[in-house]
Formats: C-alpha cells, structure tokens, sequence
C-alpha cells in the first residue's frame, strides 16, 4: 500500500486542516413497499476521504450508498426520504437533472461491467454523452488521462480498440473506474469493488483507492474488515437498517463506542 506523508515545509505550529463536508445525509429513511430498509440516517460524507461503510450483510449499506447518486430510483419500489445533499445543495430537489448528478457522483460495481465496446470507448462513453470533449484530439486526451489515473494506461495503450470485456477482471474493474473518472466527477462510489477479484488485483485498487483520495471523494462499501481498515479515513457502521456509530478508522477498528461495532469487527457476528 502507498503511503503517503505530508511535509510542512512553514515553521510555526502544524495546523489540523479541517475536512469540509462533500456530501450530508440528513434522518435518510429508505422503504422498498411497505419493508423499511434504512432508519433516518445522519451521515456526512467529508470531502477527499475515503468513507467505508461497514456491517453485516442486510444491513443497508448499498441502499445507502445508492441514496447518494439516486440509484434508488431505478427500483420501482424504493422510496427515500429525508434529505441528502451535495456541496449543499439537495440532489432530491425536483427538477434537479440525474444524468448531471450521476456525473458528479459517479459509482463503480461490484461486478466489473465494461460495456461490450473497446477500452477507448468505454472510456470516450460519458465525455460523449455530456459533450465534455471539443474534438478528437480533446477526447482523446480524457481518455489517455483516465486510463493514466486509473493506473491502466501503460497495460493498454497498445490495444485501446480491442474490447474492455477481453481485459482481466482487476483491468476491468480499473477500466470501470477510469471511465467514472472521464466526466470529472467529484464523488465515486464504490459498492464492494474488490470482491470479484483476486488479491493482487484487489491489492492494485486498494493502492489506486489510496491515490485518488487526492482528487475525489470516495465512498465504499467493504464486507472486508482489513479493506477498510487499509483504504479509509473514516468508517460507518451499519446494523439492521441504522447507522450505530461513524468515526476515524483508526479508532473504530481499536476503540468503537458501540458494541455491535466491537462484536462485528472481532468477527462475533455478520
Ligand atoms: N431491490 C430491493 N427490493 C426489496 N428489498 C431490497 C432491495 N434491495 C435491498 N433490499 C433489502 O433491504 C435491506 C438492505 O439491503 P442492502 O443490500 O442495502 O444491504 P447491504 O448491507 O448492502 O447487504 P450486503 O452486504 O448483503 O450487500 C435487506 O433486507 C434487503 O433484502
């Protein structure tokens, strides 16, 4: 894993910067029919960190990540309440555009799915929807550029017309996560991106997780207590629908103030 150390090159005391919040869930409730799945959830997400969301399975970790970027609406009996905004501004509000939103607030699956194109059109895909690039040689440029963040560049640049399902599984899962990052998006939320694959592929996203936290915001669920103790910055823990506790990774995984998040990180339940 990438460390990543911090010089102060200023004399005086070092100062703490404080993280703004990127993105606030306020009393967020979620019902599929009449079965309720989350229970007013109070969580901010802060800015350029890496945000796990953790706890055992069911307990609406990925209904809440899909809260973020509206995902929900695509389930015909999903209904959120509450309120949910980005730099302020309530990505619920009527009228409001979900393709801009999904732009801003990006996601990677569990499941690598690249499209059934070549790797430089999975990549071209959103900059052409939202018109991001000039001409050929500014296309041509977000993609090279994505597939360089994505740490990929250098395994495909001599193959970017052959198809993205023909890459292995951590390529495509880093092929997805270029192509999230092609239309400049300010927030990626990841559901379980690591769990398909092997550990060298996971350890090669874990490491490009820990880079991009410069530039993006990230959001992930993890079903690993190791990933998210190595990849973020603070932790949340659900259980049965609620949010029991969120804090510095470092202190949930030593020092949790609730007990269910003791019992499930020594592995008592989930
Ligand atoms: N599309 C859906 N329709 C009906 N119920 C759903 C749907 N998606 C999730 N649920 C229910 O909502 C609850 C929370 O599910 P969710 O997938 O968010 O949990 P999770 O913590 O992500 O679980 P896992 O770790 O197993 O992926 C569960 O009881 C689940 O059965």
């Amino acid at each position: 894993m990438m460390e990543h150390f911090q010089t102060m090159h200023t004399k005086g005391p070092a100062v703490q910067p404080i993280s703004a919040t990127k993105m606030q869930a306020e009393k967020v409730s979620v019902h599929y029919g009449t079965k309720q799945a989350l229970f007013d959830v109070d969580l901010d997400i802060l800015d350029r960190e890496v945000t796990a969301l953790i706890g055992p399975s069911g307990c609406g970790k990925s209904t809440f990540l899909r809260c973020l970027n509206r995902m929900n609406d695509a389930i015909a009996s999903a209904k959120v309440s509450g309120k949910i905004t980005l730099d302020g501004g309530d990505i619920y509000s009527p009228g409001l555009d979900v393709v801009e939103l999904r732009a801003r607030v990006g996601m990677v699956f569990q499941k690598p799915n690249p499209f059934p194109k070549s790797i430089f059109d999975n990549v071209a895909y959103g900059p052409r929807i939202h018109g991001l690039a000039r001409n050929k040689s500014d296309l041509q440029e977000i993609v090279v550029g994505s597939l360089r963040k994505a740490g990929l560049y250098e395994e495909v640049k001599d193959r970017l017309d052959e198809p993205g399902t023909g890459l292995s599984g951590g390529q495509q899962q880093r092929l997805c996560i270029a192509r999230a990052i092609a239309v400049s998006p300010e927030v990626i939320l990841m559901d379980e991106p690591c769990s398909a694959l092997d550990p060298i592929a996971t350890a090669r996203v874990e490491e490009l997780i820990d880079e991009l936290k410069q530039n993006y915001t990230i959001v992930i669920v993890t079903h690993s207590m190791q990933q998210a103790a190595r990849v973020s910055q603070r932790t949340a823990m659900f259980h049965l629908g609620y949010l029991v506790e969120v804090g510095p990774t470092e202190k949930m995984f030593s020092n949790p103030d609730d007990k269910r998040t003791q019992d499930y990180i020594t592995g008592r339940f989930g």
